[in-house]
């Protein structure tokens, strides 16, 4: 069969119209069926975009009813196919009807062959664009569970996007606590594979003579106490895909059997001569530099580019600006669930506590923190001194200071046009949309240098 050309079910009892349509559609790859029972048959087989239904079909060829049962049936069975009924020129009231219970659309032989052909390409496309919607939409509700509304999180959204669908092998960076596994199951949740499971292994929490066999399974009497042949957790992910948590503190002896696992995508359970083949998507995560571990020697470099075909790396809480609020706000909803408890919210003083924390410890630690703040909190509203925090960010200010806000976009957008136009002024100032003198004026407000020579504007030296 061409696989090149758009796949057509015509549900026709008459053989000299399915001769026609052969003819006249030749754009198409056209499969046939002549009564509801085979319509259905090719449809779950072949599972086309588009129909064409012939409403009278036997055992009453006089009659729609045969149809409109197939027509309810195939839209019942695949709500998205586009199904184009055919009646004849004198049958308007069942072209009508069909509509009115899903058909895309119809027409009256005998058949034109150029309308059919328009009507059937518009019928494609309209499919493909729903389909595309659909799974924009099925993506988002995916990536809902992230929160976070800074650009550097909406970026990585949309990296995830793009990623998920591929087979890349995916290395998560960032600091303990910034969402890596969370990062992970959302590449796994919009990948072809959310259906197939997701597991999850800590290379640090277990200890280095058990990890290979939790990851690789074992066989029976392979080292004392494997009483039974048990599957390790690369062949559990079969299908789906498997979480390399911590995998800067893989030990180097179980790194090359990573590697091959990696090439050659099958695995060798301990204890066993036999070889098993994985289907396999590696999402891995570190809090740790695996590439200076890979430079002195302490993680193997060609191992490294392996898990790295894409990396993503995960800001801190503390520069995620406002997120902190956004998160605060949704896992007071869910710890107040989870305890019973019925506490309203932050006042103003925990907002600033909550905004100027450093968070070392990141999203979990938010999370611990308002856990116990709602379980210590005196009135319906938490306040900073129920968060328990010491070590502000930085120099208590007020919490949006909308002048310092603006100075620093100011500025950052004078530097950043500085550089683009190869630090020439009348250019800059085009850019920036501000007269030259304007410019020099908010050059010297903010210290600004316009040395070519320097490849960066930095801030100029006051001396
Ligand atoms: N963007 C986010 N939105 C909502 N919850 C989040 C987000 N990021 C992280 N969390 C929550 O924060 C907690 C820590 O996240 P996660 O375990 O993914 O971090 P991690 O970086 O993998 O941590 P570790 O390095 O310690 O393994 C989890 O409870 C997770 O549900």
């Amino acid at each position: 069969m061409n696989t090149d050309k758009p796949l057509l079910l015509v549900v026709e009892d008459d053989l000299g119209i399915q001769k026609q349509l052969k003819w006249s559609l030749d754009e198409f790859e056209l499969v046939f069926a002549q009564d509801r029972a085979s319509a259905i048959k090719q449809l779950r087989r072949h599972e086309p975009k588009v129909v064409t239904l012939d409403l009278g079909l036997p055992p009453d060829s006089a009659n729609a009813t045969e149809g409109m049962a197939t027509l309810s049936e195939i839209l019942t069975l695949s709500p998205l196919t586009k199904v184009i009924v055919v009646t004849g020129s004198d049958d308007k009231a069942h072209a009508i009807e069909a509509v009115r219970l899903g058909a895309y659309d119809f027409y009256h032989k005998p058949i034109a062959a150029d309308t059919l052909n328009i009507i059937l390409h518009r019928a494609y496309w309209l499919y493909e664009l729903e389909e595309a919607n659909q799974q924009f939409s099925q993506i988002n509700v995916r990536l809902a569970r992230i929160i976070g509304d800074s650009p550097e999180i909406q970026k990585l959204c949309r990296v995830v996007e793009k990623i998920a669908p591929t087979e890349l092998t995916t290395l998560i960076l960032g600091e303990s606590g910034t969402g890596k596994e969370v990062f992970a199951r959302a590449i796994h949740e919009c990948s072809l594979r959310h259906d197939a499971p997701f597991v999850a292994i800590n290379c640090a929490s277990i200890p280095d003579n058990l990890l290979e066999s939790e990851l690789f399974g074992y066989e029976r009497g392979a080292f004392t106490g494997a009483h039974k042949k048990t599957p390790g957790k690369i062949e559990c992910a079969q299908g789906g895909t498997l979480f390399l948590d911590e995998i800067g503190d893989m030990p180097l002896a179980l790194q090359a059997k990573m590697l091959r696992f990696l090439q050659e995508r099958v695995i060798e359970p301990v204890g066993s001569r036999q070889e098993i083949e994985v289907d396999v998507r590696v999402v891995c995560a570190t809090n740790k530099d695996v590439l200076a571990m890979a430079q002195q020697q302490l993680f193997r470099e060609d191992l490294y580019y392996r898990i790295s075909e894409m990396t993503l790396t995960l800001p801190p809480l503390r520069e995620r600006g406002g997120d902190v609020l956004l998160l605060a706000r949704a896992f007071l909803v869910s710890i107040n669930k989870e305890l019973g408890c019925h506490v309203k919210g932050y006042d103003d003083s925990a907002l600033q506590a909550l905004y100027h924390y450093h968070w070392p410890g990141n999203i979990r630690e938010l999370q611990n923190k308002i856990k116990s703040a709602v379980i210590m909190a005196e009135t319906s509203r938490i306040s900073d001194s129920d968060l328990l925090l010491c070590q502000p960010r930085e120099a208590a200010t007020t919490l949006f200071n909308l002048r310092e806000v603006r100075e620093e976009a100011e500025s950052q957008a004078i530097v950043e046009a500085l550089s683009y136009s190869g630090h020439n002024i009348s250019k800059t100032a085009d850019l920036l949309g501000i007269t030259r003198p304007t410019l020099y004026a908010l050059m010297e407000k903010y210290a600004l240098s316009s040395n070519k020579d320097s490849s960066d504007i930095s801030p100029a030296t006051s001396s």
